[in-house]
């Protein structure tokens, strides 16, 4: 995937969100202000209360296959896929320190000086290192987060320059954490290919050496929610995406579900999953990447920690033969090459699934 040509981008001032709440603005600066249409939407609370996004109980995917708690799981985490496009997993396997550590070591990234946290920036059209990505030009309206990204495998894509030294144990928990995400991507990823009619080591085969990245989110509170977006609309542009929101986490993220924004509500211990985009094309639509957006709290800070887990660069992606009819179900998307995607992906402000009109055979 080749770098984009950074010199011709003009992004003006890009305002650090920490650094702006402490100087205690009595108004919202106008860049972060998004228009009425842009920030509204219909929130439901009902459905939010009464049919909360479907949660996967991953110690029943343990048990044989045969058993009936794997047979029912497996469908719930069918129809999860296909009507939401998003599910928490439960008794996920991950050990509660790793977990914890990584969220102990992204506050401490956060927590630290800006000049600190500038050593390591990520320049305009890049998606590595500390500032806001997916800004194109200086009218561009930002959002109210602070992103650090970094790409973790394969060593290819690894930027050691942008990897910090502070807090010291950074790196050795982040490559902790990764490893231990990885499994459970494969791990879901068998699951997805079983309860598609698939062999289960479908995805593994295909995708090869994976590439995995991370970018931590945070999100300072906002005197007036109502006027700003944590995080966009967008789809991921990975196959799987593991969200991990800190231990205290208010309610942030929120998914369009019937044109209608669902808030998620954090669960103990649990992990948000959601399928990206390369999960929607290869099984021609059935499995549905979901646009969702992140708002922010008047009065409390929150921090994600975000794992998007995708093909190699050099796999062709297309829908698999099993989901296609030309009859019931034609094609939907055409093929292309996963890096070709990625370099689209990032080229690209975050704009719903817009993104995915790259490989949309339209009639
Ligand atoms: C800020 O970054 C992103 O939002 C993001 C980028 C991920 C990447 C890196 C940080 C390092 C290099 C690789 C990659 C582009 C994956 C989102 O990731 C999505 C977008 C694509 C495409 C994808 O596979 O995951
Ligand atoms: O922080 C969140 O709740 C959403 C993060 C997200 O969607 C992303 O990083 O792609
Ligand atoms: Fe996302």
């Amino acid at each position: 995937m080749a770098p984009l040509p950074i010199s011709s981008i003009r992004v003006g001032k890009i305002e650090d969100v920490q650094e702006l709440i402490k100087s205690k603005p009595n108004k919202v600066p106008e860049r972060f202000i998004r228009d009425a249409n842009e920030r509204g939407g219909l929130v439901s609370l009902k459905t939010h209360l009464h049919q909360p996004i479907p949660v996967i109980d991953l110690s029943k995917l343990s048990k044989p296959h045969t058993n009936d708690d794997f047979v029912f799981e497996i469908l719930k985490l069918s129809q999860a896929c296909e009507d939401w496009g998003f599910f928490q997993v439960i008794n996920h396997g991950l050990e509660v320190d790793v977990v914890d550590d990584i969220e102990k070591v992204a506050k401490e990234f956060f927590e630290m000086p800006l000049e600190e946290k500038q050593k390591y920036p990520m320049e305009p059209g890049t998606v590595q290192g500390y500032g806001q990505a997916f800004i194109f030009s200086e009218d561009q309206k930002l959002d109210w987060c602070n992103m650090f990204a970094l790409g973790v495998h394969p060593p290819s894509i690894l930027n050691p320059k942008l990897w910090p030294s502070k807090p010291a144990r950074f790196s050795e928990s982040l490559k902790g954490y990764s490893k231990e995400i990885s499994k459970l991507c494969k791990r879901l990823l068998t699951y997805i290919a079983i309860s598609l009619g698939l062999k289960k080591e479908t995805f593994e085969e295909m995708f090869g050496e994976a590439v995995q990245a991370v970018r931590m989110n945070y999100y300072p509170p906002c005197s007036s929610p109502d006027l700003v977006l944590g995080l966009s609309p967008h789809s991921d542009g990975s196959a799987l995406t593991v969200l991990q929101q800190s231990k205290d986490s208010c309610v942030g993220l929120q998914i369009l579900k019937d044109n209608t924004w669902v808030p998620v509500l954090p669960l103990p211990n649990a992990l948000v999953i959601n399928i990206g985009d390369t999960v929607e094309v290869l099984t021609n639509g059935k499995y549905k990447s979901v646009e969702h957006r992140a708002v922010t709290n008047r009065e409390r800070e929150r921090l994600t920690i975000v794992t998007f887990y995708a093909p190699n660069y050099e796999v062709e992606i297309e829908p698999m033969g099993e989901l296609v009819d030309d009859e019931t179900n034609p094609c939907k998307y055409r093929s292309y090459n996963h890096g070709d995607y990625s370099y689209h992906y990032i080229s690209n402000k975050l704009q719903g699934k817009k993104s995915l009109d790259f490989a949309k055979i339209l009639n």
